[in-house]
């Protein structure tokens, strides 16, 4: 279990004292997936940097497995760094080596025997699904391809925690969401933990179970992913939920109830989806604000909409979209904003 507590994190600059970091705590369960989410600024790198000490609190800990990491000499934190490696937007790996010996190079630095690293690495190369790459130069390579490299790097030395700062930013949506399904799979087949730092909720909502979203260093919202989502409540939150300011028209109106459907992987596109409740149901609603995209045949993201003031329609119509698997509907009062 990784657990921070009272984090904060100051830098000095020309200008003064900059409080990157507030009095954070978290708890982060071990085989959970998750997600750390703000915008830029909010604090993120400085905190992932913080989880593997290379940046060192100003004030507060963080305890890995019960180990206040920054009592560790320089010795058990290269220890503690192999158990928790990164993966970041750029992929890091190095340009004038083949992917073979980028992944064999954390081994090497370990101390393990030449042979024993490259029978590792190519077990890597199979396990990232690019077994036919081990002498490809990185540059050979597409972008989604080099993370794949970075991920079996940073696997190379068994991890039990596997951070990705900002992974898949650099990506498309496809490659994103097959970069995700591999981090997924890794989750669940090697048992490491994942926290994923990002600023796309969509990448929050496709992979994570559970998120703190960070806010000018301070967390102001931590929990399920699903429930944080459907009822954000900071402004911070309402932000990300609605990143295009899709909920701006939406003070309550006389006569209408709004309710919020998130969609978390959902086999459904929103058209067919409002389509189909009013023919089966009979209910008409109409699109408040949306802020969904489809990956494959799966929505992600979550909208607004607008019933008939009437409990019997607002009831039936949160029971019609609440049966379908990986939608979350929550009926919304008072100011969105
Ligand atoms: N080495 C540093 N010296 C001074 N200020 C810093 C330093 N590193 C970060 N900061 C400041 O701390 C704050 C948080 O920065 P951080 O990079 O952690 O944010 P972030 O959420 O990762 O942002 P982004 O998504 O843009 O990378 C910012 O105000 C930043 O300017």
């Amino acid at each position: 279990m990784i657990e921070i507590k009272n984090l904060t994190k100051e830098f000095q600059t020309a200008d003064g004292t900059v409080e990157a970091l507030r009095d954070v705590n978290l708890n982060i369960q071990d085989g959970d997936i998750y997600g750390i989410i703000g915008m830029s600024g909010a604090g993120k790198s400085t905190l992932v940097r913080c989880i593997n000490m290379l940046e060192r609190p100003t004030r507060g800990q963080v305890f890995i497995d019960g180990q206040d990491i920054a009592k560790l000499t320089d010795k058990e934190l290269r220890a503690v760094r192999r158990d928790v490696t990164m993966i970041f937007q750029g992929f890091n790996l190095l340009m004038q080596r083949t992917c073979l010996k980028n992944i064999c190079f954390p081994l090497e630095l370990a101390g393990m025997e030449k042979e024993k690293a490259k029978k590792r690495a190519l077990e890597l190369l199979d396990v990232v699904g690019l077994p036919d790459k081990a002498n490809a130069y990185p540059a050979q390579l597409s972008g989604g391809q080099q993370q794949r490299i970075a991920i079996a790097r940073a696997l190379a030395t068994d991890p039990k925690v596997l951070l990705c700062d900002e992974a898949t930013s650099a990506l498309d949506p496809k490659t994103t969401h097959a970069i995700l399904e591999l981090i997924r799979d890794i989750n669940r087949r090697l048992g490491i933990t994942v926290i994923i730092i990002t600023h796309q909720m969509s990448v929050v909502e496709e992979i994570c179970s559970r998120v703190a979203i960070l806010d000018s260093g301070s967390v102001v919202e931590e929990g399920v992913v699903s429930e944080v989502f459907s009822s954000p409540k900071s402004g911070a939150a309402k932000r990300l939920v609605f990143p295009d300011g899709a909920d701006e028209i939406l003070e309550e109106v006389p006569g209408e109830r709004r309710i919020r459907v998130v969609f978390s992987g959902a086999v459904a596109s929103r058209e067919p989806l409002i389509a189909k409740m009013a023919m089966e149901e009979q209910i008409t609603a109409s699109i408040l604000g949306a802020s969904t995209k489809s990956i494959g045949d799966k929505a992600y993201g979550n909208m607004l909409l607008g019933l008939p003031d009437d409990d019997g329609v607002v009831k039936r119509a949160i029971q019609y979209l609440s049966s379908i698997p990986d939608v979350l509907v929550e009926e919304v009062t008072g100011d969105v904003r």
